[in-house]
């Protein structure tokens, strides 16, 4: 029920559009009642007359037909305007609301989900709580006003009338409902769930196909996919027999209570306290009058579903990002040099600390590499110094000031990043380089493209800069990503540059190229290289050799541990640094 009441909270802005949706629902919902009551007294009584051969005014009826069906038809048009508008309105706000508690989670609190599972969330947990409104707030609001203004007016007739209509209606509204939702919710939930786990072995399936294909496991993915299918299937055609077995339920009560009736008022017609054509009023307008509940059952079934939804929303809402950022935050640094001071950091339930009381010095405008094994804790140090995730003790320094005490996106501000595994978007070279910085003109753009020595390859392109790349880059080769990522780096023009083994799985010749683009880059700029590779050591000041999170050696490259430097040195790059 918290979610529920949190549900509400969110809604609060579309009170103004809630109301008139619900007005205009039960006005359409009225006039119809009005209609069908009135088109029975009116065909009752001029039969009545015609067989007595009397006259009657059948002006007013009429007009009272005719208005009910103008109100009934301009109800419904303004009533499915209003709350689709509403909704749209509700769905768009919901989605920047939730990929505003997303973004700060990203990477450290995000890792422990599937993308295809977070898109699930994005797209159809969002779409099941738009008809928590739509489909549960609106219709429980009708069927309130409605109920009461129906009890209201068999009162007028007789007490026992009122007391069987709303009986009945209550049954309806109220007991299917029940039943409907204790039923839905188990199912509910776990199509909230299959429905995250299905898009995520789907996209694991089609991104992986080369892989599955590779090793004969095709068939296997398949057959999960299938299984998870199969009970997202049989949960929503269990959900769909409730639905119907609901509806029948609702027709069945509508009979009963149309025979109810019939047995309450045809005594009543007998002593002359009912006259015959009113009788038919009363037994059109008791079924007309089931439509207020009629999608309740429904509504109360699909609350699972949307409780469900609004959990797992609501899970990724609460949670605690992996750093966060200070009330009074300080203010630009003036200096960027960085310091390293007794600096460790456990990922959560790792066995052993990704760094040990790590030390490091980088002078502004200077270079150090951080050269190791794989997993001796190079990318973390990244990590925290881009406050991806914060360190368990010891400080991370740029200008003196603790990067903690900087918010999170005033720092990366300060900082490029270029590595093996740069990401890029699904769209044009142009659009791709302008994320570094929406306002770079065309100039600088090339400008950037030509220290990155990569103009000449974009401007032979049919379509220039406009030349799409591909979903992550496909269209391009790893050595023209890595300088579309170099570009990037240089129009950001950060005072920071992160180099994570830029160089990683490139030929002699293009690593060569792509280490001059480099070297221009670099020039001025703090820098921090992360390498396996010899390529970029000549040019740093200081290394910082890492084993198992802890410091081996620090100094000038001098300092690498002999039979380190036997797997790194005898490629050195033949490019002179500036
Ligand atoms: N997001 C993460 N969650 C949990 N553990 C992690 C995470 N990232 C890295 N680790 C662990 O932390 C340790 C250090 O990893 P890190 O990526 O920093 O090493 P690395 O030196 O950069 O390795 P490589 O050269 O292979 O990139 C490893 O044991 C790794 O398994």
């Amino acid at each position: 029920m918290n979610e529920l009441h949190r549900l509400w909270q969110l809604f609060q802005p579309y009170r103004t559009w809630m109301l008139f949706g619900t007005l205009a629902a039960i006005l359409t919902l009225l006039a119809n009642v009005t209609l069908i009551a009135a088109a029975g007294w009116f065909l009752t009584a001029m039969a009545a007359a015609g067989v007595a051969g009397v006259s009657m005014n059948y002006f007013t009826p009429a007009a009272l037909i005719r208005g009910s069906a103008m109100i009934r038809t301009a109800g419904r048009y303004s009533e499915r305007l209003v709350n689709h508008e509403a909704t749209f309105r509700l769905i768009a706000s919901l989605r920047v609301w939730f990929y505003q508690h997303l973004e700060p989670l990203a990477p450290a609190r995000l890792q422990q989900y599937h993308s295809g599972d977070l898109l699930s969330r994005i797209r159809a947990d969002i779409d099941a709580l738009d008809s928590f409104y739509v489909r549960v707030l609106v219709p429980v609001a009708v069927a309130n006003v409605s109920i009461l203004l129906f009890t209201i007016f068999l009162l007028f007739y007789h007490p026992l009338l009122a007391l069987s209509g709303l009986t009945f209606l209550a049954l309806a509204g109220v007991g299917l409902p029940i039943w409907s939702q204790a039923r839905g919710l188990a199912p509910g939930r776990r199509i909230a769930e299959d429905e995250g786990a299905l898009r995520a072995a789907v996209i694991d399936g089609i991104q992986g196909m080369a892989e599955l294909t590779l090793y004969g496991a095709a068939e296997r993915q398949a057959q999960r996919i299938d299984s998870l299918s199969r009970r997202l299937i049989a949960d929503q055609t269990r959900l769909a027999s409730d639905h119907g077995l609901t509806q029948a339920a609702v027709g069945l009560c509508a009979s009963l209570s149309l025979w109810v009736l019939l047995w309450i008022a045809i005594p009543l017609v007998d002593d002359g306290r009912l006259m015959p054509p009113q009788l038919a009023m009363l037994a059109l307008f008791t079924l007309a009058s089931f439509e207020a509940v009629a999608p309740l059952p429904q509504a109360f079934q699909m609350l699972g579903r949307t409780l469900a939804a609004a959990h797992r929303l609501f899970d990724i809402v609460d949670t605690e990002p992996a750093v966060a950022e200070p009330d009074t935050p300080s203010p630009r640094p003036e200096r960027f040099d960085i310091e390293f001071t007794d600096l460790s950091f456990a990922y959560p339930n790792a066995p052993r600390p990704a760094l040990s009381g790590i030390r490091l010095q980088v002078p502004q405008g200077t270079r150090a590499a951080v050269i190791g094994a794989t997993g001796s804790g190079k990318s973390t140090l990244f990590n925290l110094l881009l406050r991806f995730w914060a360190p368990d003790s010891g400080r991370i320094r740029i200008g003196g000031h603790d990067i903690l005490d900087f918010h999170g996106d005033d720092l990366r501000r300060h900082i490029a990043v270029v590595s093996q595994h740069t990401h890029l978007f699904d769209a044009t070279i142009r659009e791709n380089l302008l994320l570094a910085d929406p306002e770079a003109s065309q100039d600088a753009i090339e400008a950037a493209c030509r220290v990155a020595q990569i103009h000449d390859f974009i401007a032979e392109l049919p379509e220039s800069y406009d030349t799409w790349v591909g979903e992550t880059g496909v269209r391009l080769s790893g050595g023209q990503g890595r300088r579309i990522a170099v570009a990037r780096a240089l129009l950001k023009d950060a005072p920071i540059l992160l180099l994570d083994e830029p160089t990683e799985g490139l030929d002699a010749a293009t690593e060569r190229d792509l280490m001059q683009a480099l070297d221009k880059l670099m020039a001025g700029r703090t820098v921090l290289l992360i390498t396996h590779r010899p390529a970029g050591l000549d040019w740093v000041d200081q290394v910082l050799v890492l084993d198992q999170g802890r410091e081996l050696a620090r100094g000038d490259v001098s300092v690498i541990p002999t039979a380190m430097q036997a797997a790194l040195l005898p490629r050195h790059t033949e490019v002179e640094p500036t």
